[in-house]
């Protein structure tokens, strides 16, 4: 039956049809590396995934696996989510098929990837602006797909405000770093997301939101350190509900909270100075492979795209101020 029911995908075990190869990963940006992969899931997958959590939704916390929870959490992020168990991965063909997918898409190891998220963002909910890596390297984020679960309302983009397509546009400053239990992250009050969330006034990257398709992008440079041009944040979706599931990667394998990415130095085994072993970053050499594929002309097609709609601003203020 799910056989005839599952159009251009066919049936996993568990008869939830599964989509078909995704098309290659489009690049969204270079600095940070971002990139886009349509259809990744099928409505099918995106639907089984939404029924999965809805049941179990709570407050958002931030952090690998809400590690990072404190008083008025709500101001950074007042979404609802769950994190999915260990115990649901070894039960559930659906969850174990789509892991491999995120890992062979980000070309990372699963054992980098940290336990799934699924979140749930209701009109005037949403991410303020963040990195996934820390910049103390007390959480080794290095990589996030973002898979887009449902669509059909407006807003809800995935912002970058260190992106600008404006032409000739120059990089906003960094949000200020602000310190919350005894952590520095890079992280700002939802109020910060505004202005690059409303289209008409801002010219920075914005991912749309469309069921099925993910974005990919990495926090930390190939070298492992923080990318601070990785800043993002989660824009409220405008009548409808702004369903995903967040894939993060560990620089690591074997996701702990709180290891610290020291870097390897090949000096250290082979006598030479100052040249990071790529052996020992896998996410590095991930990242790599896609930089490998950088084009201009990608960023060049979303400027003209932006151009046609507005005529761009030329003038950036900090997120921060
Ligand atoms: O909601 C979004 O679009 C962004 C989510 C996000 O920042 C994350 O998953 O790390
Ligand atoms: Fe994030």
């Amino acid at each position: 039956m799910a056989l005839l029911l599952c159009l251009a995908s066919s049936a996993g075990a568990d008869g939830v049809c599964e989509a078909p190869p995704p098309p290659h990963p489009e690049i969204v940006a270079t600095r940070p590396r971002a990139y886009r992969i349509r259809s990744l899931l099928s409505a099918s997958e995106c639907e089984a995934l939404v029924r999965l959590a809805s049941p179990r939704l709570e407050a958002s916390r931030l952090g690998p696996a809400g590690s990072l929870s404190f008083a008025g959490g709500a101001a950074w992020r007042n979404s609802s989510s769950t994190t999915l168990s260990d115990d649901d991965l070894a039960r559930n063909p659906l969850l174990q098929r789509l892991r491999r997918r995120f890992a062979d898409v980000a070309l990372l190891p699963e054992t980098h990837a940290e336990p799934l998220q699924i979140a749930r963002y209701r009109p005037a909910e949403a991410f303020g602006l963040h990195t996934d890596a820390d910049v103390s390297g007390a959480v080794l984020r290095a990589a996030t797909l973002v898979v887009y679960l449902s669509d059909g309302f407006d807003g809800g983009e995935t912002v970058f405000p260190r992106v600008s397509l404006a032409r000739g546009g120059s990089l906003p400053p960094l949000p200020k770093i602000v310190a919350s239990g005894g952590q520095p992250l890079l992280l700002q009050q939802l109020d910060s997301l505004a202005k690059f969330c409303d289209g008409r006034a801002s010219s920075v990257l914005r991912v749309a939101p469309r069921r099925g398709d993910a974005l990919l992008f990495f926090s930390t440079h190939p070298d492992g350190a923080p990318d601070l041009d990785s800043v993002h944040g989660g824009c409220p979706p405008i009548g409808g509900e702004k369903w995903i599931a967040q894939q993060w990667f560990n620089l690591e394998g074997g996701f702990a909270a709180t290891r610290r990415w020291t870097p390897r130095r090949s000096s250290e085994a082979a006598g030479t100075p100052n040249v990071v072993d790529e052996e020992n970053v896998p996410a590095a050499r991930g990242g790599e492979q896609w930089a490998a594929q950088l084009s201009a002309r990608v960023l060049r097609s979303l400027r003209k795209e932006l151009a046609e709609k507005e005529e761009p601003s030329l003038e950036m203020t900090s997120p921060g101020t």
